[in-house]
């Protein structure tokens, strides 16, 4: 009958009207008490409509949670929503039989043109549930099966936790994490694959990073989920084998769980895509719908709204964090100088999602207790295999959480400075 969407649409409008004072928001799969949709509030944010801000509460900076995006979002309402109809593509693969939607596929390859971050010329793609998924699916492809010798899976200090967590987990025959990339450099061990996750922009210290390892068993996977303008300079496209990026860091939107694999073997292909195949059979289709329509917003006007909107948003928080520790001889973060970029055709300096926080002094090196007792959360730096002086900070969640942050930073270097 006509006019089927129109009360989808009224309780989508119904649930976005709910304000919760701008520090939180309520969900049309949220919680709903007396006919209302309860809000979802912001850290340090409480009461019915996010209206109660609880003073003594500490800045949670653990996660990169992409939030800072949100924002974005919402002043892009209308050409950023969706609505599903019941029956939309209930089969399990699409009309040509593949897991992937082609759309979608030829959307990423405009998008990597537009933003010009990386060569999809002679690549073949596979979508993975978030590049977390990938990143097993590129080592379980680049291991060699049915090998005496597993393959040696490395990264450089300081390195994202789940490259080694995630390897371990799957305890396989084919591969093994083995450590640091330094290890390994002059093996003379000239047959076991040596698998390197590269990451560029690197988390935690955002940076651009390249192969330690050379030579014909190095097997490089480049991990770019950060390589966009809100984060960095776009000095050339990335042109390497196998390149992984995700929707997280580029619309924010972890939740929709959306990455994708940029691969130039198609033997690397297959084996990538029948690992997506044996695991989840494809990413799941409400998802590719969804990212198929943002990504319509995003490379709308070759992609300047979103990424000035990001980069403005990064710079912003760079310039008030780098001020705020100016006078500190306690604390220090990572430098970074200013590279060309290609996309905005301007010098600019790097705006890294997270700052890699040193405590500089003796008496400070179990770090992360330093900054937990004035009231800050952070990621030991423990646990991205440096030593426990440093401590990661997120930089990319909410305004509110970034604001706590740099009032208890301000309150820190105040008490150094007496
Ligand atoms: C969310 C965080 N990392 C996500 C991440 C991922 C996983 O992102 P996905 O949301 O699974 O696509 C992959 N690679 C790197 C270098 C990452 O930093 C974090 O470090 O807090």
């Amino acid at each position: 009958e006509v006019g089927w969407s129109r009360r989808a649409a009224e309780e989508a409008e119904a649930v976005a009207a709910v304000s919760c004072s701008g520090h939180g928001r309520a969900y049309l799969d949220g919680l709903v008490v007396d006919g209302s949709p309860v809000c979802e509030c912001n850290t340090c944010f409480g009461g019915p409509d996010c209206s109660q801000f609880s003073a003594s509460c500490v800045a949670d900076v653990d996660s990169g949670d992409p939030l800072f995006l949100e924002p974005f979002w919402m002043q892009h309402a209308a050409s950023s929503a969706l609505l599903v109809a019941g029956w939309h593509r209930m089969s399990y693969s699409f009309h040509d039989h593949s897991l992937i939607s082609k759309e979608l596929e030829e959307l990423i390859r405009k998008l990597h043109a537009i933003v010009g971050n990386a060569n999809t010329t002679g690549r073949f793609i596979v979508f993975g549930a978030g590049s977390i998924q990938l990143l097993n699916a590129a080592v379980h492809a680049l291991s060699p099966h049915n090998s005496s010798a597993p393959a040696k899976v490395v990264a450089t200090i300081p390195f994202y936790p789940v490259y080694k967590s995630q390897t371990d987990f799957f305890r396989s025959v084919d591969f093994q994490f083995v450590g640091d990339t330094s290890l390994w450099k002059n093996t003379s061990d000239t047959t076991s694959n040596l698998i390197e996750f590269v990451t560029a922009p690197n988390n935690p210290d955002g940076k651009l990073n390249k192969a330690v390892l050379q030579g014909p068993n190095a097997k490089p996977i480049y991990d770019h989920a950060y390589y966009w303008p809100h984060f960095t300079p776009i000095p050339a496209p990335a042109d390497e084998d196998l390149m992984i990026f995700t929707f997280s860091k580029l619309t924010g939107h972890a939740g929709s769980r959306f990455g994708w694999a940029l691969i130039k073997d198609k033997d690397v292909y297959e084996t990538m895509s029948n690992y997506m195949s044996l695991n989840v059979d494809g990413v799941s289709r409400d998802t590719q719908l969804r990212a198929f329509k943002l990504l319509k917003v995003v490379t709308r006007g070759r992609g300047r709204e979103i990424f000035e909107f990001g980069y403005k948003t990064m710079k912003d928080r760079w310039e008030k964090l780098n001020r705020a520790l100016l006078m500190s001889r306690r604390f220090s973060v990572q430098e970074s100088s200013p590279q060309y970029c290609t996309f905005s055709g301007k010098v600019k300096r790097p705006s890294p999602a997270y700052a890699w926080l040193k405590c500089e002094k003796e008496e400070d090196k179990e770090c992360y207790r330093v900054l937990k007792k004035a009231g800050i959360i952070g990621r030991n730096g423990t646990l991205f295999s440096a030593n426990s002086s440093y401590v990661r900070l997120s930089l990319i969640k909410t305004q509110d959480d970034f604001d706590i942050l740099l009032h208890q930073i301000n309150k820190l270097v105040g008490e150094e400075n007496g």
